[in-house]
């Protein structure tokens, strides 16, 4: 079976949590893409953690720097970049994003979000007392903005990340061939 090729890159965007790193990592295997990372970027340019970063610049440099190296990333061909959870809230990334690729919007609940990223230290934003409620307002503030810069929004709720992958590369085939529908899978 001649199997078809979907063309150009695909960028992942969501809450933390909602499986861009590795959704991205399996789908762009699935698709022969080349994959990247933002974070991974950061931390392979300075040399630290994302947390590092936090702790010793802030948040407002750790955005500075996000935008420099998702700015060179969308001048890549045929990958799939899975972007940091806040990278919407910069107005030059939505632009990058929207001009060099589709971009794609995983979509989850808090009570998944929280259950994906409770383990996990390296996520500065959620080391607070009450991670579910800044999980809510972040949904709050930042949903509208992936609802805007998305060209596919995908509900993760209960699905595994290989049924994810072979459903997601199904949608975006078909939105290959019908470039207008709707942003909702
Ligand atoms: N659809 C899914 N179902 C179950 N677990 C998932 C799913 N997507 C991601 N995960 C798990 O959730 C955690 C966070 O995923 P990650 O890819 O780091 O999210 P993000 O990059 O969006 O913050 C990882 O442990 C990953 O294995
Ligand atoms: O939502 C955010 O503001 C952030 C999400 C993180 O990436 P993931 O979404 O991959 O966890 C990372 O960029 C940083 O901790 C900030
Ligand atoms: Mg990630």
């Amino acid at each position: 079976m001649v199997r078809m090729e979907l063309a150009g890159n695909l960028f992942l965007v969501g809450l933390m949590g909602a499986g861009k790193t590795t959704v991205g990592r399996a789908l762009a295997r699935r698709t022969g893409k080349t994959f990247y990372d933002s974070d991974h970027e950061i931390e392979a340019r300075t040399g630290v953690r994302i947390a590092t970063i936090f702790d010793i610049e802030g948040e407002a440099r750790f955005r500075d720097r996000e935008v420099s190296v998702i700015a060179d990333l969308v001048q890549m061909n045929n990958v799939v970049l899975a972007t940091g959870g806040g990278a919407v809230l910069r107005p030059e990334n939505r632009r990058n994003l929207k001009n060099h690729g589709v971009v794609i919007y995983l979509r989850a609940t808090i009570d998944d979000l929280l259950a994906r990223t409770q383990h996990d230290k390296n996520r500065p934003l959620l080391q607070t007392a009450d991670p579910r409620a800044k999980l809510a307002a972040l949904f709050a503030e930042r949903d509208p903005l992936y609802c805007e810069v998305a060209d596919l929004i995908v509900d993760t709720t209960q699905q595994n990340v290989t049924h994810l992958v072979a459903r997601l590369e199904q949608q975006l085939l078909a939105l290959q061939g019908a470039p207008r529908r709707s942003p909702l899978a």
